[in-house]
């Protein structure tokens, strides 16, 4: 068992980067529970992502998921797998780090691009018919979208980087031996 480690560990990064993926695993090495808030935030609102989208569409699932984290923080210890979106803005992003160290999962869109294009439940690559988006509209917007976050994801106080060649477990030992770098040296 690791000493230090802050209450939460919070996980970012784009959709298909790998947070719950290694999350899961992280959790195993460092001997804490850990927990998938878009697992979390169908639980609480007994709906799949894909039906509050449907049925509120974006904005409603981005108040169920504000509501989550902070129900979270206040009553949850140990790794946390935020959904893609999850930073939604400068404030919420300063109130995770406050609460938790903050990871970002660096995964290039080539590599997501191969491992989300069959996913059903991410309501963002799918088009009005409910179908996945051709690859190369997934690849254009998908782009513009991690643009648009990559300066909230940058704000974590470390990054794994996958670049497709690493297996899973160099880079959970990479992610634990950074964390227990950090809770040595800050
Ligand atoms: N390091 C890896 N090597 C190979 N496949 C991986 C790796 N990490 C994740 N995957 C695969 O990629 C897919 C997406 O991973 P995962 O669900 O963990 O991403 P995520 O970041 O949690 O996405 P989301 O934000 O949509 O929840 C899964 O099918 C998973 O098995
Ligand atoms: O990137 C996003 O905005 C999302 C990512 C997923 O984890 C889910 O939280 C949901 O599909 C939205
Ligand atoms: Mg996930």
């Amino acid at each position: 068992m690791i000493s230090n480690l802050p209450d939460r560990i919070f996980l970012s990064g784009f959709m298909g980067a790998g947070k719950s993926t290694i999350g899961r695993e992280l959790a195993g090495k460092l001997e804490r529970t850990f927990l998938d808030l878009d697992d979390y935030i169908e639980h609480k609102a007994g709906k799949s992502i894909s039906e509050i989208f449907e049925e509120g569409g974006e904005d409603a699932f981005r108040k169920i998921e504000r509501e989550c984290i902070l129900e979270l923080i206040r009553t949850y210890e140990g790794i946390i797998a935020l959904g893609g979106g999850s930073l939604h803005n400068q404030h919420m992003l300063d109130h995770i780090k406050l609460n938790g160290l903050l990871v970002f999962i660096e995964t290039p869109i080539s590599v997501i691009l191969d491992r989300i294009d069959k996913d059903l439940n991410r309501p963002l690559l799918l088009n009005e018919e409910g179908k996945v988006k051709e690859r190369e509209t997934l690849e254009r917007e998908l782009s513009a979208l991690y643009k648009k976050r990559l300066p909230l994801y940058q704000q974590s106080e470390l990054t794994v980087s996958d670049d497709g060649e690493k297996t899973l477990e160099t880079l959970v030992e990479q992610l634990t031996n950074k964390i227990k770098y950090h809770v040595s040296h800050y």
